[in-house]
């Protein structure tokens, strides 16, 4: 059997809105809007690894909230758990640095505006669930 790779995605808030990131390679998930994040390294600590990710990817600074509670398979061998997490209060704003083309905030009401990955979409709705407002939704 083979390992599982954990990837760690960023359900990035800001003002109750959730940050998505439409991907840009490779070809099978161009276009896809994602969670930012990637796999964590051997010996790196989860939360550390997506604070890292975020850096890479967007420019930003920011640190980690609360876990949603759940692991989503992804492609075969990886699985995704997913925290909330902030900007820093002198973190630059996000960029798409790496591995997207666009970036867009949503509201509550504008989470599926946009072509969500598909495996992407049952995190979204937990995170949708557990971590935005209700009044929007
Ligand atoms: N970051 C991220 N990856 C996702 C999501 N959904 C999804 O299927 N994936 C897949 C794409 C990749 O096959 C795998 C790892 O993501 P990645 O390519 O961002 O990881 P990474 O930056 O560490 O990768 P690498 O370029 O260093 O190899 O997870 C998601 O919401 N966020």
């Amino acid at each position: 059997m083979t390992e599982r790779i954990l990837v760690v995605g960023a359900a990035l808030l800001d003002g109750g809105r959730l940050l998505a990131a439409r991907r840009s390679a490779p070809v099978e998930a161009a276009g896809g809007w994602e969670l930012p994040g990637g796999k964590v390294e051997p010996g790196e600590k989860p939360e550390a690894a997506l604070v890292r990710e975020l850096h890479e990817e967007l420019g930003v600074d920011a640190e980690t909230v609360d876990r949603i509670p759940g692991s989503w398979p992804l492609k075969p061998p990886y699985e995704m758990w997913v925290w909330t997490a902030r900007l820093l209060p002198a973190s630059a704003a996000p960029r798409p640095l790496q591995d997207h083309d666009e970036l867009r905030w949503l509201q509550p009401s504008e989470i599926w505006s946009v072509p969500w990955l598909p495996q992407d979409v049952p995190a979204v709705r937990a995170v949708l669930e557990r971590a935005m407002s209700p009044t929007e939704r």
